[in-house]
């Protein structure tokens, strides 16, 4: 299979175009391919498939082999493949997605090369069972958990895909390899959770670092950031646009209070192509 490594802020993905529909196999090859020592190596398998509700559909598998709904980094990424590839002509894209529906993407470009995309990432899912999270509180702000001892206030949204965000002090230094696969597995998420541990920096920036359901540590998570401003602006801590800074890289994320739709605008990169045996 031929397959092109691609990365949004160091979120790095394996894309795959061409196949007719989800590999049965693809939790296997996910597994093999995205270990880092023994496999290729990446966060996540992405797959480019026919949609007939959009131009593409967009599955993106997780390190560990499991599925998620949705995921902003890897969306980036796809419009950028499909529009330098000629797949399309139009600056203007829509990706079907599991999770989150159909979203639409206006791409930046430079003599053909895609420099930067703005995904209209939808609404942010505030109910708490929605989410999903035990509770039935809509929004889940600052609710008290325990992990392993230690209490956290927890803030839940849903991107498509589950967040938790935890504010600290520094999220530089946070114990993230710790508590964030305690927080993932948490039972107050039944579907687990991304986890971003978030210090706010001024109205305009937020930092933060993430540990994401099924892949552990990552460089950038475009749904967490998201996540994180709709969070930031709940608490009243952040304007309705800001700067999420994040290990890879900064994305700059709108909430727009006249459509309820959160906006992700950020780069795209392709690092090599190569090709793979089943
Ligand atoms: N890195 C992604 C999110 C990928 C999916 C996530 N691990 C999940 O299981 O929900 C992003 O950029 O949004």
């Amino acid at each position: 299979m031929e397959f092109t490594k691609m990365h949004g802020l160091g979120n790095d993905f394996l894309v795959f175009y061409g196949e007719k529909a989800l590999p049965k196999e693809a939790s296997y090859l996910a597994q093999k391919w995205c270990n880092r020592n023994f496999g290729i190596g990446a966060d996540g398998l992405v797959f480019i498939l026919p949609s007939e509700q959009a131009d593409f559909n967009m599955r993106i598998i997780n390190s560990d082999g499991t599925e998620a709904e949705q995921c902003g980094n890897a969306i980036r990424c796809v419009c950028k493949y499909v529009y330098e590839k000629g797949y399309v002509r139009s600056e203007r894209v829509t990706i079907e997605t599991l999770g989150a529906g159909v979203q639409q993407a206006v791409l930046q470009t430079d003599s053909g090369v895609v420099t930067s995309v703005r995904i209209d990432m939808g609404e942010p899912i505030l109910a708490g069972r929605a989410i999903p999270t035990k509770l039935d509180a809509s929004p889940v702000l600052d609710w008290p958990i325990e992990a392993a001892g230690q209490k956290f206030n927890v803030t839940a949204v849903s991107m498509g895909n589950p967040h938790c965000i935890i504010y600290v002090e520094d999220a530089a230094s946070f114990d993230l390899n710790t508590w964030g696969p305690r927080l993932e597995t948490h039972l107050f998420f039944p579907q687990k959770t991304n986890v971003e541990f978030a210090t706010i920096i001024s109205r305009n920036r937020v930092e933060m670092r993430v540990w994401e359901r099924g892949a552990g540590a990552t460089l950038a998570c475009g749904t967490g950031a998201c996540a994180t401003l709709v969070s930031s602006v709940l608490h009243g801590y952040t304007n309705r646009a800001a700067w999420i800074g994040l290990p890879g890289g900064d994305l700059f994320v709108e909430w727009d209070e006249v459509d309820n739709h959160v906006y992700m605008n950020g780069p795209a990169e392709t690092v090599y192509e190569g090709s793979v045996n089943r």
